[in-house]
């Protein structure tokens, strides 16, 4: 073992350092005293390595900020603003304390882009490394996955598909050496969330965790509509062209990797004249349709 727990945690103490006034007590108690808004959205994901990331894929610095990109995506999904987030790590005693240190940075990077502080966590031995986080944001008026509205338009806040794409290139051990596949790595290893699109005034909202095609059926079976995607629209996304090469490398339906990949932890709202990508339409029924060929959205139900 290259590290004693009170070491870790006086890293930690170092990293997540803040003079945000938004903390009273940080990390070093038994727990964190926080200034919260009068609503809060709580939220927790986890990451298990071999599940959600594998060692070899990928850096401690990229795992850590797409743990906490994975938690932030569900408060923003909300509609909200992330303010705190805990991260509670089991680690096997074989890292070293710079590869502890490293995750703890990209967490820290990733709430720095979010605007929000790591406030505390635990730690524990463990078989596998395990990452669980806590989110907690703020929003006066939360958007739900039940508000969609016959009319509505289905948006998306950027291109999905470029998680799989790098997921694909991986599980193939392909390399290509371009901008393109580079690109799809890192957005797998750490997917860049969009912080800045106005989706305040959608009717409904997810984060694209599992699928957009999961994600849209989820809206459409809570708000009691059909979600019509359309195929043709998605094809003049300004970033279509440039993944479509890829997929065409390496002989693979691209709107597999669009609509039925996942972890790209892009927006999917419904609402009149959203900014973004327009991908669909809310229409009177109940369930997914218009896709042109059938499509199997790899589910990520865990058992
Ligand atoms: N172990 C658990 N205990 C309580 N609630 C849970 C648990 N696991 C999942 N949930 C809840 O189930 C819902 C769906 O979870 P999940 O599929 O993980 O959503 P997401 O894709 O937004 O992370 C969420 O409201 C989540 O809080
Ligand atoms: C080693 C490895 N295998 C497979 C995947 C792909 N993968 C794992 S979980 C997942 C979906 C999202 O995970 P989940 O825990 O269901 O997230 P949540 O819906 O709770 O946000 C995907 C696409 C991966 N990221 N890493
Ligand atoms: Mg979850």
């Amino acid at each position: 073992m290259g590290f004693q727990e009170r070491e870790v945690i006086s890293v930690l103490q170092q990293i997540f350092a803040t003079a945000d006034s938004r903390l009273k007590v940080g990390i070093g108690d038994d727990a964190a005293v926080v200034a919260t808004q009068s609503q809060s959205i709580i939220t927790s994901d986890m990451a298990v390595e071999d599940v959600h990331f594998k060692l070899e894929w990928s850096s401690p610095f990229d795992i850590g900020r797409k743990i906490t990109a994975a938690n932030v995506a569900d408060i923003l999904s909300m509609g909200g603003k992330c303010d705190f987030l805990t991260a509670s790590v089991a680690l096997t005693g074989d890292e070293t304390l710079q590869w502890i240190e490293n995750l703890a940075r990209g967490m820290k990077h990733e709430a720095d882009l979010a605007g929000a502080l790591v406030v505390g966590g635990d730690i524990a031995r463990g078989p596998k490394i395990v990452i669980s986080m806590t989110a907690v944001g703020n929003s006066s008026s939360p958007i739900l996955r039940s508000g969609a509205k016959v009319g509505d338009g289905l948006y998306l806040s950027s291109l999905t598909g470029w998680s799989a794409a790098g997921f694909e290139l991986l599980t193939r051990e392909i390399s290509i050496n371009s901008a393109t596949a580079e690109k799809a790595l890192s957005e797998f290893s750490a997917p860049t969330l969009d912080y800045t699109i106005d989706f305040s005034g959608a009717t409904a909202m997810a984060d694209v965790s599992d699928s957009v095609l999961v994600q849209a059926e989820q809206i459409a079976d809570a708000s009691g509509v059909q979600i019509s995607i359309d195929q043709k629209a998605i094809v003049q996304a300004s970033e279509f062209a440039e993944l479509s090469a890829l997929a065409d490398e390496l002989k693979v339906d691209i709107l597999q990797w669009i609509l039925a990949g996942g972890e790209d932890h892009a927006l999917l709202a419904t609402g009149v004249n959203l900014p973004g990508i327009r991908i669909g339409s809310v229409i009177a029924g109940s369930g997914i349709s218009g896709l042109e060929r059938k499509m199997t959205p790899v589910s990520w139900s865990h058992f």
